[in-house]
């Protein structure tokens, strides 16, 4: 595939590296504005990991010129039900994922299990932590907020998240960000009593994670014939079926 690559930062580096492995050729890496039309054009594929503000603009501009494209830049969200409407009405191919890792995707599986199992279990509450290296733009992460609504789904003591944790009522989940240098990404949530506290966590060790889930998503996606938005659960769906 022909890839334009949509951010050209830690992200953006590494997904380079796992597509020429792949046999991929990378024929665009956008850093800033203005995009450079004439080699997206070129592209059979785009994967935008890039910043926040510019995500909503590199997605739009894709669907407009008729390139699937796969975005894994967090903190836009509050535009993500307009790019659903645009891919609609362009007949286009988008993913989003707070999170492309493999490791992620079956923690995001077990978080959603262990809430479940817990709903009804109201001596204990619920707490969040995530830490990210020093240069993250946004708090809480992306993956943070995922793992959030997916507790929100099963425990219906907790109508919304809150960040910084200690502004949390009791309805309200609490999420703490932590930023330490080198921290590739660490989630983890926390279940407790008076009596005791259950523990999940997940460390992310390396960026190649992320960034072969993403490449796999872009592979996906490009293969994929009818037009539509899709989740990472749909590419994994693929692996497992
Ligand atoms: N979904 C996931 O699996 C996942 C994993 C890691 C990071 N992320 C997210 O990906 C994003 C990028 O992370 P990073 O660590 O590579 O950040 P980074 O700061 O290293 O890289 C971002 C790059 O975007 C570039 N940029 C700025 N404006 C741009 C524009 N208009 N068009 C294209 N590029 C532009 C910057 O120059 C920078 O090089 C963040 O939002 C982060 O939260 C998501
Ligand atoms: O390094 C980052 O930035 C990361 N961002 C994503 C998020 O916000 O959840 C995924 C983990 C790494």
């Amino acid at each position: 595939m022909r890839i334009a690559l949509l951010g050209y930062g830690k992200m953006g580096k590494t997904i380079e590296q796992i597509a020429l492995q792949r046999k991929h050729t990378i024929v665009l890496k956008q850093s800033a504005t203005p995009m450079d039309i004439t080699k997206l054009q070129n592209a059979d594929v785009a994967i935008d990991f890039s910043i926040p503000k510019a995500a909503f603009n590199n997605i739009s501009t894709c669907l407009d010129l008729n390139i699937p494209v796969i975005s894994g830049t967090t903190g836009w969200l509050d535009q993500y039900h307009e790019i659903c409407e645009l891919t609609k009405t362009k007949k286009g191919r988008f993913i989003y994922a707070s999170n492309f890792s493999l490791g992620v995707n079956l923690f995001f599986e077990l978080n959603s299990k262990l809430a479940q199992l817990m709903a009804n279990f109201k001596e204990y509450s619920v707490d969040l932590e995530e830490i990210h290296h020093t240069e993250k733009l946004d708090a809480p992460s992306g993956t943070a907020i995922t793992l959030a609504e997916a507790i929100m789904d099963e425990n219906e003591r907790y109508i919304s998240w809150k960040y910084p944790a200690n502004e949390a009522n009791k309805n309200q989940l609490p999420i703490e960000a932590k930023r330490i240098e080198d921290v590739k990404g660490t989630h983890q949530i926390a279940y407790k009593s008076n009596i005791d506290t259950i523990e999940i966590k997940h460390t992310a060790h390396t960026r190649d994670g992320f960034a072969l889930g993403a490449v796999i998503a872009a592979e996906w996606l490009y293969n994929k014939s009818n037009p539509g938005v899709y989740l990472m659960k749909d590419v994994l769906k693929t692996f497992t079926a």
